[in-house]
């Protein structure tokens, strides 16, 4: 049994383990030699300049890119190994979706249930519920049925929230959520996963580019660095109860 699968380890366990990660388009070498631990319930803010390669160690991690130097380690096993994605939730940049995308609110939340296994299958009634509950936590049943391209950029980074939210993932990769929406918006959208991580055992890592809100809650230092790229960690200590709870019942209950 390896580590992380132990019962009664601790909340402390590795969630994701990045050893040696190198990485280069053609010639041009974007990541070199990236190490780095994410632990269960730290919260990863990374930041780095344009063009650093952060989109590139994200998808890294979500296994849509492979590393060609070093390893990654998800939830105790090698990357190549490793199965349980649904533990996984995560929200690329908005600006890689087409606006034209001919998909209401819903049907792009439960898109996120079409998991490997799930693509063919009929969608039961506990989906259908779960699809329902997400859409509430977030805050948007009332726009349901509208065209995800009808929306205003704050509300579309809800539904996408939704979507990834929709499996309970342990952990939240997010790619620039806070760009290209209002600041009132940002600092609600902020304070709700703020709240998601101090309150529910989840785990976040999410680049930003606003270096005001990543440092007042991240602190005013990175834990690590590497080439361009800084690492600005908090953990959370708040919870006593290593286990995790189904983060869209009870974000649905606190309202
Ligand atoms: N498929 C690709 N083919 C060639 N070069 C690419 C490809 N994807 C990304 N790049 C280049 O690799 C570099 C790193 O890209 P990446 O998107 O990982 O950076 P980033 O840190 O997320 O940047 P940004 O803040 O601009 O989103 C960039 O210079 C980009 O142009």
């Amino acid at each position: 049994m390896n580590e992380f699968a132990k019962p009664q380890a601790g909340c402390h366990r590795e969630i994701v383990r990045l050893d040696g990660v190198s990485y280069a388009y053609d010639s041009q070498t974007i990541l070199s030699d990236v190490s780095f631990k994410i632990l269960e319930r730290d919260f990863v803010g990374l930041i780095g300049a344009n063009g650093a390669g952060k989109t590139t160690l994200l998808r890294m991690i979500v296994g849509l890119t492979r590393p060609q130097q070093g390893s990654i380690t998800l939830f105790g096993k090698p990357a190549s190994q490793f199965k349980e994605w649904n533990d996984i939730g995560y929200v690329p940049q908005r600006s890689h979706f087409n606006p034209l995308f001919p998909a209401t609110v819903r049907e792009v939340v439960l898109s996120g249930m079409y998991g490997r296994q799930k693509l063919f299958r009929r969608l039961s009634k506990t989906d259908i519920g779960r699809s329902e509950d997400a859409l509430g936590a977030m805050k948007i049943g009332d726009l349901a049925n509208k065209k995800i391209g009808a929306l205003s950029g704050g509300q579309q980074q809800r539904v996408f929230l939704a979507r990834a939210l929709i499996n309970n993932p342990k952990l939240l990769i997010l790619d620039e959520p806070l760009t290209g929406i209002d600041v009132e918006t940002q600092q609600s959208f902020f304070h709700m996963i703020k709240h998601m991580h101090q309150r529910h055992n989840i785990t976040f890592l999410m680049v930003s580019h606003d270096m005001e809100m990543v440092r007042s809650y991240l602190g005013q230092e990175p834990k690590e660095r590497s080439g361009k790229l800084s690492f600005y960690v908090r953990h959370s200590h708040d919870l006593d109860d290593c286990d995790g709870t189904d983060l869209l019942h009870s974000l649905r209950k606190e309202g």
